[in-house]
C-alpha cells in the first residue's frame, strides 16, 4: 500500500518528520526506522495518512514494531508534554521509551571508487615510497581494500578480526576516502539472556590474588552465583573473571533473564491493620478508585504517619479490582525497606524500575509490564511511563522531592505528569508527604485537589521535642566558633550512654567547602565551573568507597586536583580549610566521642546498590550507634532506635538566590527531625542555627506546617512567584562568555519590546552559577499570572532566538524550573 506517515524523532527540533509508505503502513505509535540526514535513526510514527505532501519525502527504511508500543493514552500524554514543557515530540517519546537499547547502532565500512583505484594502483606499482606510512600500515590499509573488495560493507570488529584492522587506519583511510562510513539502526529484541558466574565447587584452591578472591568470596556469598553484570559492579579488572573461568574455578552461563531481587535488606517490620486515621485515609483513596473518574488527592500525613502502609493497601485493592497501580518514589536505593515491603506484599506482581538498571533490564522489566505480567511498578521518576494497561492509581511518595523534577530535555515534573496522566486515564492520584509542596497545597486549597491529612503518628507515638541552639550565643559564651554546640555534645554523649541511636545531618559532603587564601581573598574554584572546591581529606571511615586520597574535588563537574601547598593566585603560603563536611563531621566526632560506633552517610560512603543496605543493617542491628550523613539520611528511614537528631549548618541555604530556600530549609529539617522517636521512645532534635528567628526555622520547630505555609504564601503572593502564576527559567549559554552575553543581551531586549500580557521579566543577568563546564550561563525568569500567555511568550521567544540565528541547544527552556542557580 502506499501512504504517508509522521515521524517523531529523537532531535532537538520542535517539529515532526513525513516518510513515504512504500510496503506494509505502520500504525501510529509504533517504531520505523527512517533515513535522516546521514543517518538512519529509529522514530516513533505518531500519524498515518493518504493526502500526498507538496514536499519531496523520503520512503520508511524499515518497521520495527508489528503493534503499537505506545498507546493513545501515552501518546496524548507524550503530545501534552512535548507542548507544555517545550520539548521536541521526539525527546518526549525517547524519555518514555526505555527500548534504546533494543535499536543498536552499527558503524560499516564500505570500499569506495577511489579505494578500488588504489587497491589496483597498489597491486600494479607495489607500496608507494612517497606515503607517510610505514610499509606494515600499507600492506594492512590493502589487506582492508582487499577484504571489501566485493563491496560488502564490514564492520570494525569483523576487519580487525580479518585484516588487522585499527581504528586509526580506518579514520585515516575515511579520511582520504578510500572507505564510507555508513552507520545502520539494527533492531532487536531485548536481551533476554543474562550471563551468570557460577562458582565451580572445588576443593583444592590454587594461590589466588587478592581481586580473585574477592570475586569468589562475593560468589561464595550469594549461594555460589551472581549475574556478572553485579560482578562489574565491584570495579575489578574484566581479566579477573577471565582468569577465573580460564583456572575453571567459575564457569559462565547463559540464562533467561528473570524478574529477580537481590538483597533487598530487611524486609518490613511485618504488616500492622490500619489504625484509625489510616483507615479513613484508605477508603478515601479507594472510594476515589472506584468511582473511575480521575481524582487527585493530596495525603497530608506527619512523618511515621503510616503512610507507607496507606499506599500499599491501596495498591493492593486497585490490584484485587482488577487494576494496575504505578508508586514514584524519589530513589529507591535510598530507601530499600521499602522496596522490601513490596516484594513482600506484591511479590512477582510487581516490577522495580531502579537507576541501577542496564539498559537491557530496563527494557526487560518494560516488556514484562506491557504483557500485563507486573500489574503493580515503582520506581523513579521515569517510572510514571510505564506501559501498564487498566490504570487504576498512581501514588507520589514524597511527592515535595525535587528529584522529580528532570533536569534535562524534557525537563519534565514527573509529579504533574502524574497527574496528567490519572486525568487522561480517569484514575486516582495520590500526591503524599508529610510536607507538601508549596504548589500542591495550594491546589489543595483551591479545590483542585481533595485533602487527607494524618495528623498523629502510629501508635500515638508523639512528634519529637525540638530545641533551636542559637550558635551566635554559643560562640560569644565559649569564645571560638565550634561545629558541635555544648549541648549537642551532651546529649549525644547521654543518648549513647543509654544504649540509644543518634543521627547528626551535616549536608555538605567532603571535608572542608571552601579553600579560602588568606593573602589575597581568592577561593579556589573549579576550572570550568564558578564553584568553590571542596577538600577531600584522605578517608578515615572503612564506609568510606570514594577515592582515598586527599584531594580538591567539584562537586558540580567532578574535577579533581592536587592539594597545593601554596595559593595558585599570589603564592602565599596561608590557605584556609573553611565549612566543615560530613568527612570532617565524622573525624570530629569521632575525636569526642571515642566509644561511639560511628558511621557516616554521603555520597562518598553511598556509592553501589549496596551500600545504602549495609548502612542501614548496621543501623538496624545497632552495630552504628552514631550516624552522621547529608541530606541522604533525612529520606524516609525508619530506625527505631533513633532518639537523638542533631542538625548542624542546615540554615545557611537560607540565603541561597533563590525563592525556593525557605520552603527547603522548612522541608529538610522536619524530613531530618522525623527520624528521631518512631520506636517505643520518644525523640529529640537539636538544632544548630545562626537564624533562630527566621519563621521557617520557628515553625519547623513546632512542627507547625500550615504555619509556615501562611506565611510562605504570603511572601510567593506579594513577590508573584509560585503557586501564584506560572514560572519559567530561560538559561542563555555558550562556551564564549561574549556569545552568551550577547543572545542574553538581544533576548532581554526583545522582551522588553514585545507587548506582555501579564508577565513580569526578570534579568537578563548571569546565572547564580555563572559559568558550569567550561560552559557560560545567563538567564531570564519569567512569572506569569496565566499559564497560556506564559507557553505563547515563550514560543514566540524561542521564534525569535532562532530567527536572530541563536542555536535552539544553546537556550534552554525551563517551565515550572525548580532550580534556579
Ligand atoms: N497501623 C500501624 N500500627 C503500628 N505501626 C504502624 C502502623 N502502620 C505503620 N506502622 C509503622 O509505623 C512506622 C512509620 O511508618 P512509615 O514509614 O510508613 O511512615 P511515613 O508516614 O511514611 O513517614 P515518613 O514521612 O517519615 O517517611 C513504620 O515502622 C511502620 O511499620
Ligand atoms: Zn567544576
Amino acid at each position: 500500500m502506499s501512504g504517508y506517515c509522521d515521524v517523531a524523532l529523537p532531535v532537538p527540533l520542535d517539529r515532526v518528520f513525513t516518510y513515504a509508505v512504500n510496503g506494509e503502513a505502520p500504525s501510529a505509535g509504533s517504531r520505523v526506522l527512517v533515513p535522516f540526514r546521514s543517518e538512519k535513526m529509529a522514530g516513533v510514527v505518531t500519524r498515518v495518512y493518504e493526502e500526498a505532501p507538496t514536499f519531496e519525502t523520503k520512503p520508511l527504511l524499515a518497521l520495527l514494531d508489528r503493534e503499537p508500543i505506545i498507546s493513545d493514552e501515552l501518546m496524548k500524554l507524550a503530545v501534552w508534554i512535548a507542548s507544555y514543557y517545550l520539548a521536541p515530540l521526539g525527546e518526549v517519546l525517547r524519555t518514555m521509551l526505555p527500548l534504546m537499547a533494543e535499536v543498536r547502532q552499527r558503524v560499516l565500512y564500505r570500499i569506495t571508487e577511489a579505494g578500488r583505484q588504489a587497491l589496483y594502483d597498489g597491486a600494479v606499482k607495489g607500496s608507494s615510497r612517497r606515503s607517510r606510512k610505514s610499509p606494515e600500515d600499507q600492506d594492512a590499509e590493502y589487506a582492508i581494500l582487499n577484504r571489501l573488495e566485493d563491496g560488502e560493507a564490514a564492520t570494525f570488529a569483523a576487519l580487525r578480526r580479518s585484516a588487522a584492522a585499527t581504528r586509526e587506519l580506518l579514520t585515516g583511510m575515511v579520511r582520504k576516502k578510500w572507505l564510507a562510513r555508513e552507520t545502520e539502526a539494527e533492531s532487536r529484541d531485548a536481551r533476554r539472556l543474562v550471563r551468570w558466574a557460577v562458582l565451580v565447587p572445588e576443593t583444592r584452591l590454587p594461590k589466588l590474588n587478592e581481586n580473585q578472591q574477592t570475586i569468589l568470596a562475593e560468589l561464595a556469598g550469594a549461594n555460589g552465583e551472581l549475574p556478572v553484570a553485579e560482578l562489574k559492579r565491584l570495579e575489578l579488572p574484566d581479566s579477573t573473571l577471565g582468569t577465573l573461568v580460564k583456572r575453571e574455578l567459575v564457569r559462565i552461563e547463559e540464562r533467561a533473564a528473570e524478574f529477580h531481587l537481590t538483597g533487598l535488606g530487611q524486609g518490613g517490620r511485618g504488616k500492622h491493620t490500619l489504625n484509625v486515621a489510616q483507615q479513613a485515609a484508605f477508603d478515601s483513596i479507594t472510594s476515589a478508585v472506584v468511582t473511575g473518574e480521575f481524582r487527585p488527592l493530596l495525603l497530608h500525613g506527619v512523618t511515621g504517619s503510616g503512610k507507607t502502609a496507606v499506599y500499599l493497601a491501596a495498591m493492593r485493592h486497585a490490584l484485587d479490582w482488577g487494576q494496575s497501580a504505578i508508586l514514584l518514589v524519589p530513589e529507591i536505593g535510598l530507601t530499600p525497606a521499602m522496596a522490601a515491603q513490596l516484594h513482600a506484599e506484591f511479590g512477582p506482581e510487581v516490577a522495580l524500575l531502579h537507576s541501577a538498571l542496564t539498559p537491557e533490564e530496563r527494557a526487560e522489566q518494560w516488556h514484562r509490564i506491557r504483557r500485563g505480567e507486573a500489574r503493580i511498578v515503582v520506581g523513579t521518576r521515569s517510572a510514571i511511563f510505564a506501559p501498564v494497561t487498566k490504570l487504576g492509581l498512581i501514588v507520589v511518595d514524597e511527592e515535595h522531592d525535587s528529584s522529580y523534577k528532570q533536569e534535562e530535555m524534557p525537563r519534565y515534573h514527573a509529579r504533574d505528569v502524574a497527574v496528567m496522566r490519572a486525568k487522561f486515564c480517569a484514575a486516582t492520584v495520590v500526591l503524599g508527604s508529610a510536607t507538601p509542596s508549596l504548589e500542591s497545597w495550594h491546589n489543595s486549597e483551591t479545590g483542585k485537589y481533595a485533602r487527607i491529612e494524618l495528623h498523629q503518628r502510629v501508635n500515638n507515638r508523639p512528634l519529637p521535642e525540638v530545641e533551636l541552639v542559637d550558635m551566635r550565643r554559643e560562640f560569644q559564651e565559649t569564645g571560638q566558633e565550634q561545629l558541635f554546640a555544648r549541648a549537642l555534645i551532651e546529649q549525644t554523649q547521654q543518648t549513647l550512654d543509654r544504649g540509644e541511636q543518634a543521627i547528626i545531618l551535616l549536608n555538605r559532603r567532603g571535608y572542608s567547602f571552601v579553600v579560602l587564601c588568606r593573602a589575597c581573598g581568592e577561593k579556589l574554584q573549579c576550572e570550568n565551573c564558578a564553584i568553590s572546591l571542596t577538600y577531600h581529606k584522605p578517608s578515615i571511615s572503612e564506609d568510606d568507597r570514594a577515592h582515598v586520597g586527599q584531594r580538591l574535588e567539584c562537586h558540580y563537574c567532578g574535577y579533581k586536583r592536587t592539594v597545593p601547598k601554596i595559593c595558585p593566585n599570589c603564592e602565599s603560603e596561608h590557605l584556609y580549610y573553611l565549612g566543615a563536611g560530613s568527612q570532617q563531621g565524622e573525624e570530629r566526632l569521632q575525636e569526642i566521642f571515642p566509644g561511639a560506633r560511628i558511621g557516616r552517610m554521603d555520597r562518598d560512603t553511598v556509592r553501589g546498590r549496596h551500600d545504602m543496605e549495609r548502612l542501614l543493617m548496621r543501623l538496624h542491628s545497632g552495630e552504628i550507634n552514631l550516624l552522621v550523613g547529608t541530606q541522604m539520611i533525612a529520606k524516609g528511614h525508619d530506625i527505631h532506635g533513633v532518639t537523638l537528631v542533631g542538625v548542624v549548618g542546615a540554615d545557611h541555604a537560607l540565603g541561597l538566590p533563590d525563592f525556593r530556600a525557605a520552603e527547603r530549609v522548612f522541608q529538610l529539617l522536619t524530613q531530618v527531625s522525623g527520624r528521631a522517636g518512631r520506636g517505643n521512645l520518644p525523640g529529640r532534635v537539636l538544632v544548630q542555627t545562626y537564624h533562630q528567628d527566621h519563621y521557617a526555622i520557628q515553625t519547623a520547630a513546632k512542627h507547625d506546617f500550615h504555619a509556615f505555609v501562611a506565611r510562605e504564601m504570603k511572601m510567593r503572593r506579594w513577590t508573584h512567584y509560585p503557586p501564584f502564576g506560572s514560572l519559567a527559567n530561560v538559561l542563555i549559554q555558550s562556551p564564549h562568555l561574549e556569545e552568551a552575553a550577547g543572545w542574553a543581551a538581544a533576548l532581554g531586549k526583545w522582551f522588553a519590546a514585545t507587548p506582555l500580557d501579564r508577565i513580569r521579566v526578570l534579568g537578563p543577568a548571569a546565572a547564580p552559577i555563572s559559568k558550569i563546564k567550561r560552559i557560560y550561563r545567563f538567564h531570564l525568569i519569567l512569572k506569569a499570572e496565566q499559564r497560556q500567555s506564559l507557553s505563547r511568550t515563550l514560543r514566540a521567544a524561542l521564534a525569535h532566538a532562532e530567527a536572530i540565528g541563536i542555536p535552539r541547544r544553546n537556550l534552554i527552556v525551563d517551565v515550572d524550573a525548580v532550580s534556579l542557580m
